[in-house]
């Protein structure tokens, strides 16, 4: 089988960390590459870590680009994608690594990112409950949020096991490369290096409805989730801390069987042995999310700390892991599951 496929926004980070993974899927071609500003510059000039696709001229993103290929993989700017997909084609695999299609609600879509909601598409991390059947075969494919991926791996099992109460509280301290290339004021390296700050405090960061919206399926009722992103000065990586009240007589042992039993047959997802703690160095460049689970019997609360490579597992492993699905290959097709450390 070949598969032939084209990139979006292949200068951007997403676009660049797809293509990394593209190049070592033994199923696919790699034909239009496209970029907005970039549009008539080489690949090479934006990716030279991509050396077999240096010479690669980007073109404009248009549908007359993108058509005549199998899979279609979206790393635009959000609000690009809905327009696109619809000059596609119902035939044509199209996997957005955007926000545009990932919620559920339009009133949740309109309070967070404004707009007319672009509607719904199967949502992207297979190994939540429900979400590998919806996956296969679907022509249309949300790729998860970068903290949304993690947290909710990290949290889903506990309360779909009802070991801890719909309150959840998540600090995730993630790599720069999350904000995507373009310039933005919190990244000016003088701000970033040699210190750790917060954003998007108090409720305010836009992943927080998507973090909602997966714990409270699980959960089968509505859920709290206090988020706190935590910008450090790295590349790569998110290690997200998350926490809830016990719900119940629940140990560390009892806990960790609970997650061994939601992800033991897994292939990305993997609960560290007893005493061993998920760092993000573990998992860079694999399309991985590393856990470990602990109870703090004094605050009576659960304690399950996850990490990921933002762009590996957090989206273009995500978005490569979903297209496997979707063609009926096997799911591990062409994804490392070894990281780079140290
Ligand atoms: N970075 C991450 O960890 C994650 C990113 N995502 C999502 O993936 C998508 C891409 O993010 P990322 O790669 O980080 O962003 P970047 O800013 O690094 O890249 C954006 C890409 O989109 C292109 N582009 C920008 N504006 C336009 C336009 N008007 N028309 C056509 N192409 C355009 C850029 O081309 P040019 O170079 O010409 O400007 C570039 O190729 C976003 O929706 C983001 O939310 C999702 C999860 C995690
Ligand atoms: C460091 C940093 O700024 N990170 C980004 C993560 C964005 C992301 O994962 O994805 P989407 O934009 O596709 O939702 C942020 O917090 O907004």
């Amino acid at each position: 089988m070949t598969v032939r496929v084209a990139v979006a926004g292949a200068s951007g980070y997403a676009g660049g960390e797809l293509l990394r993974l593209l190049l070592a899927h033994p199923e696919v071609e790699i034909g239009a590459l496209t970029a907005g500003g970039n549009a008539g510059s080489r690949l090479g000039q934006h990716h030279p870590q991509l050396l077999p696709l240096a010479d690669r001229e980007l073109g404009e993103t248009t549908a007359e680009q993108l058509r005549g290929h199998d899979v279609v993989f979206l790393a635009l700017p959000h609000g690009h994608s809905a327009a696109i997909a619809a000059e596609l084609g119902d035939d044509v695999v199209v996997v957005d690594c955007g926000a545009d299609h990932r919620l559920n609600d339009p009133e949740a879509w309109t309070r967070w990112y404004g707009g007319d909601h672009p509607g719904t598409w199967p949502y992207g991390v297979p190994e939540l409950p429900g979400a590998r059947e919806r996956l296969r075969s679907s022509k249309r494919i949300a790729v998860a949020g970068c903290f949304p991926t993690v947290s909710s791996l990290a949290v889903v099992p506990a309360l779909a096991a009802g070991i801890v109460e719909p309150e959840v509280v998540i600090t995730a301290v993630t790599g720069t490369s999350g904000a995507g290339r373009a310039l933005k004021p919190h990244l000016l390296s003088a701000e970033v290096m040699g210190s750790a700050s917060v954003y998007g405090v108090g409720g305010a960061h836009r992943h927080t409805p998507e973090m909602i919206q997966n714990l409270s399926a699980a959960a089968g009722e509505q859920v709290a989730v206090s988020f706190t992103p935590v910008l450090a000065p790295m590349a790569r990586g998110i290690l997200a801390t998350c926490s809830a009240p016990l719900r119940g007589d629940v140990d560390a042992s009892a806990a960790g069987e609970v997650y061994l039993d939601a992800y033991g047959d897994e292939p990305f997802v993997h609960v560290l042995p007893e005493g061993v703690w998920p760092q993000t160095s573990a998992t860079l460049g694999a399309n991985t999310v590393h856990l470990q689970v602990t109870v703090d019997p004094d605050a009576g609360r659960l304690v399950v700390v996850g990490a990921e490579d933002n762009l590996t597992k957090g989206t273009a492993g995500g978005a490569v892991q979903c297209m496997n699905l979707a063609l009926g290959l096997p799911e591990t097709t062409g994804l490392p599951t070894a990281g780079i450390a140290p």
